[in-house]
């Protein structure tokens, strides 16, 4: 997967990547995008990636042409690293839900149907790296999202009031807990907040599975966990305003606590 994704954004030239330009107007859309954007005052470079998303799940969401065509293994493995992660995810809901005291099913319930979004995401170097970040502080805001990296440095969790990096050994997966199973385990797990830093030397890549409820998903805390400490939320309503407001660390979250 990784490698498929490196070629993507190495050997690509500018006019095959956009043939896969995304929607830049509609958040989250499938395809090749870029964020190199310029934030209030002009000089200001919010987020210094490349990325292209996939939509793999529900598998009505799963249009492989939509995908590049080179190399020519691409599609298909795309669609096997997002059979085999859904597995994974759901595995793990389960187990979150029963470390709970809760039956396996209990998350992936409040969940509802998953729908999965692939995202590579291409750092290039940065020739000033200490005047952006490759990604702004944030916690994922879907379930539950599955991480893989290459071997250069960049991920950060913030823990304990500092940032932390992540070791980059690049055959684990990195789990991390997002905003929706924070509600659903009303603040047992709590979603974790990350970044990604940039480097003036050697180019990133990393590849995030992100498992979310639908947008018309109503999400609150489980009943045997209550009190609720979070206020009822409808997804799609939460995405919307994490896209609107920005998301600044966890504030979106923040608000939805009582
Ligand atoms: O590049 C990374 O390691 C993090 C990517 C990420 O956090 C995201 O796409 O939400
Ligand atoms: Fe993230």
């Amino acid at each position: 997967m990784r490698s498929l994704g490196l070629s993507f954004f190495q050997d690509s030239p500018m006019e095959e990547k956009l043939r896969y330009a995304c929607d830049s107007t509609s958040a989250a859309s499938e395809g090749y995008g870029s964020r190199m954007l310029l934030g209030a005052k002009d000089d200001v470079v919010l987020d210094w990636r490349d990325y292209f998303d996939h939509h793999t799940f529900p598998p009505s969401r799963r249009n492989p042409s939509h995908w590049p065509i080179h190399p020519s293994d691409y599609r298909q493995v795309v669609g096997e690293y997002g059979d085999e992660m859904k597995k994974l995810a759901q595995m793990l809901l389960g187990l979150i839900s029963e470390s709970l005291g809760l039956p396996c099913s209990s998350i992936e319930e409040a969940v509802g149907e998953i729908y999965q979004n692939i995202t590579v995401t291409y750092y290039p170097p940065c020739p000033q790296p200490e005047l952006t970040l490759g990604l702004q502080s944030h916690s994922d805001f879907g379930a539950i999202t599955l991480l893989i990296q290459d071997d250069v440095e960049g991920l950060q969790l913030y823990k304990d009031a500092q940032w932390l990096t992540v070791p980059p050994i690049s055959d684990a997966i990195l789990i991390l807990i997002a905003d929706q199973t924070e509600i659903i385990t009303n603040g047992r797990y709590k979603s974790a907040q990350h970044r990604a830093v940039t480097n003036a030397n050697r180019a990133r890549l990393s590849v995030a599975t992100f498992h979310d409820p639908s947008k018309t998903a109503r999400i609150a805390p489980v009943s045997q966990l209550s009190p609720p400490s979070y206020k009822e939320v409808v997804y799609g309503q939460y995405v919307s305003s994490w896209y609107s407001k920005g998301p600044e660390g966890k504030r979106n979250l923040d608000a939805l606590l009582y």
